[in-house]
């Protein structure tokens, strides 16, 4: 299915590109304004709630910089971004792929779908059931129906549950050692830890999303490859 066709079909189902779903927002945590003895937290926590305060900043000036990246360039970055991806998994046969439909500036990989479709894999989109539980995968087809999920995100309209074989998760950031910023919701965190060894995990995202650390605590996950449009980048199992 050709881009444009993709596109009506969000549009038909009264979802359009780079479509911005509203965010809940949530009243200010004010408990690091406490003393943390008294608030009943360890030193550990406190530090906790620096890295939430660093990471939330850095959410919102990488978020604004990829929102702003130039039509054509970030076409360019897009097809580059899919050919590495193709190029890393290789053969798609059998291989449940997935991925995610692009919102707040995300690369668009919806191309991509069909390609994995054509040749013989299978994709599936993530779903949030409940707010801060582990996301489930649901096979989609491009052409299938969708409907709109939490945060307005589309997901497939007729749930299929599945366990991916690699797990595409977009960055936000992504820093040296493999580690990933996502939305702050620690959706894929939580689901990469309860899933079995066989998953691969594939980080993408534009080459801006590289960061130095994003000071990785305990329940970050690290990704086993990272693909932006000019790099792919393995990283080892330990620390
Ligand atoms: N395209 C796409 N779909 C996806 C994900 C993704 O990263 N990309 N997800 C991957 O997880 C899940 C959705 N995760 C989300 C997590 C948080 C927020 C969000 O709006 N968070 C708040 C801030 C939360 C905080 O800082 O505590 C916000 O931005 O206002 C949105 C989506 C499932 N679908
Ligand atoms: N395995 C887990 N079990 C329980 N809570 C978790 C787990 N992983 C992450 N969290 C919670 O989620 C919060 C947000 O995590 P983090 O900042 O790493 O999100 P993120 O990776 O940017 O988000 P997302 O994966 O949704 O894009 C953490 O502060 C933590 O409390």
């Amino acid at each position: 299915m050709a881009l444009s066709e993709i596109e009506k079909e969000a549009t038909s189902m009264d979802i359009e590109d780079d479509d911005i779903p509203p965010a809940f927002a949530s009243p200010p945590c004010l408990m690091h304004e406490l003393d943390p003895a008294y608030a009943g937290l360890s030193s550990d926590r406190t530090n906790n709630v620096d890295v939430r305060r660093w990471r939330k900043s850095e959410r919102a000036r990488l978020i604004a910089e990829r929102l702003a990246m130039a039509p054509d360039h970030r076409a360019m970055c897009e097809a580059q971004i899919v050919n590495r991806i193709l190029a890393e998994i290789g053969d798609m046969r059998g291989l449940v792929v997935s991925l995610y439909w692009p919102f707040r500036g995300e690369p668009d990989l919806r191309p991509l779908m069909r390609q994995i479709s054509d040749q013989g894999g299978e994709c599936a989109l993530p779903v949030v059931v409940q707010k801060e539980q582990p996301l489930e995968f649901h096979l989609w087809r491009p052409g299938d129906k969708l409907t709109r999920g939490i945060w307005n995100i589309p997901v497939p309209a007729t749930p299929h549950s599945c366990t991916p074989d690699i797990v595409i998760a977009p960055v936000v950031g992504f820093d040296a050692s493999g580690y990933r910023l996502g939305y702050g919701g620690g959706y894929y965190d939580r689901t990469l830890a309860g899933m079995t060894a066989k998953r691969r995990v594939m980080g993408v995202g534009f080459a801006q999303a590289r960061i130095r650390t994003i000071y990785p605590q305990n329940h970050d996950v690290r990704m086993d490859v990272v693909v932006t449009d000019s790099t792919t980048d393995g990283y080892s199992a330990t620390r």
